[in-house]
């Protein structure tokens, strides 16, 4: 109750919310409670930018709380069309399974084809298999070797898990989603918004005519520098891909 020496007349009580002190007319008669569950207006405000920001939210703290323990950590990326018999498919086999028998976690966009396939060896090996899966206009679901998995609404906070929680990448034989990864990692080191990362390309067929692209012509152009084409090893030997992985784990 307020009646101070300034001679204000007695009022209603003051009214709290959290920080904020109301008196008079700007007294609230509704509680917060109250207008929570009894409101049933337009539901467009689901909609608007303002909402999407708690669910961004949201998806950053569920990803940050399940992975911050991880431990040292190693990215898959590779094509989602991967079929079983293919080659790269067992060769993802094996990558997985060496991550997790060098001390890495796997972590693949847990989705089919060679993501599965580096999921599939690490949970053989018994490490930890996580897929970062992202929600799609069709279904497409974790697939069943992933043991931690997050299914993300946006792409962007999907990609800063990549890139927080990994140590290092290899890139399997991929299409579009695996460019844009591999361009991704690539971009955050040129511009030193990481300071390393390993990053092996497993597939000389596959990836041998995309660096030589960027050596004739981007750096013949002058678009990139020498040092940039330095961050990718190429090759087709697993253990070489792991071994660089486990280097730079050591020196970083
Ligand atoms: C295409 C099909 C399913 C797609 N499902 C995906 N689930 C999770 N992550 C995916 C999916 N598709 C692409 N990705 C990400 O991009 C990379 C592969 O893309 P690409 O275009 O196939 O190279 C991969 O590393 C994922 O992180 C049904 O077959």
């Amino acid at each position: 109750m307020s009646s101070g020496a300034s001679g204000r007349p007695d009022q209603q009580p003051d009214q709290y919310k959290g920080p904020v002190r109301l008196r008079g007319r700007s007294i609230d008669p509704s509680t917060t409670d109250q207008r929570l569950l009894d409101s049933r207006g337009p539901a467009d405000w689901v909609h608007t930018d303002p909402w999407r920001v708690l669910r961004i939210q949201a998806e950053f703290v569920e990803g940050f709380g399940q992975l911050s323990e991880l431990g040292a950590a190693v990215g898959v990326f590779g094509s989602a069309r991967t079929r079983p018999e293919d080659p790269a498919y067992a060769q993802g086999e094996e990558l997985g399974r060496k991550l997790v028998e060098a001390g890495f976690a796997v972590v693949t966009g847990g989705g089919p084809g060679a993501m599965e396939a580096a999921n599939k060896g690490a949970c053989e090996a018994g490490g930890t298999s996580v897929g970062l899966g992202i929600e799609l206009p069709f279904e497409a679901g974790l697939n069943d070797w992933v043991d931690i998995g997050i299914n993300f609404r946006y792409f962007f906070v999907r990609k800063t898990m990549f890139v927080k929680y990994s140590q290092g990448f290899v890139v399997l034989p991929g299409g579009l989603g695996t460019l844009d990864e591999l361009f991704e990692a690539l971009t955050l080191v040129q511009t030193r918004k990481v300071t390393r990362f390993p990053i092996a390309l497993l597939g000389v067929d596959h990836w041998g005519g995309l660096l030589d692209w960027m050596r004739g012509t981007l750096l013949g152009r002058g678009t990139i520098s020498a040092g940039d084409l330095d961050m990718m090893t190429l090759t087709d030997d697993v253990d070489e891909a792991v071994s660089l992985m486990v280097d730079a784990s050591r020196e970083g």
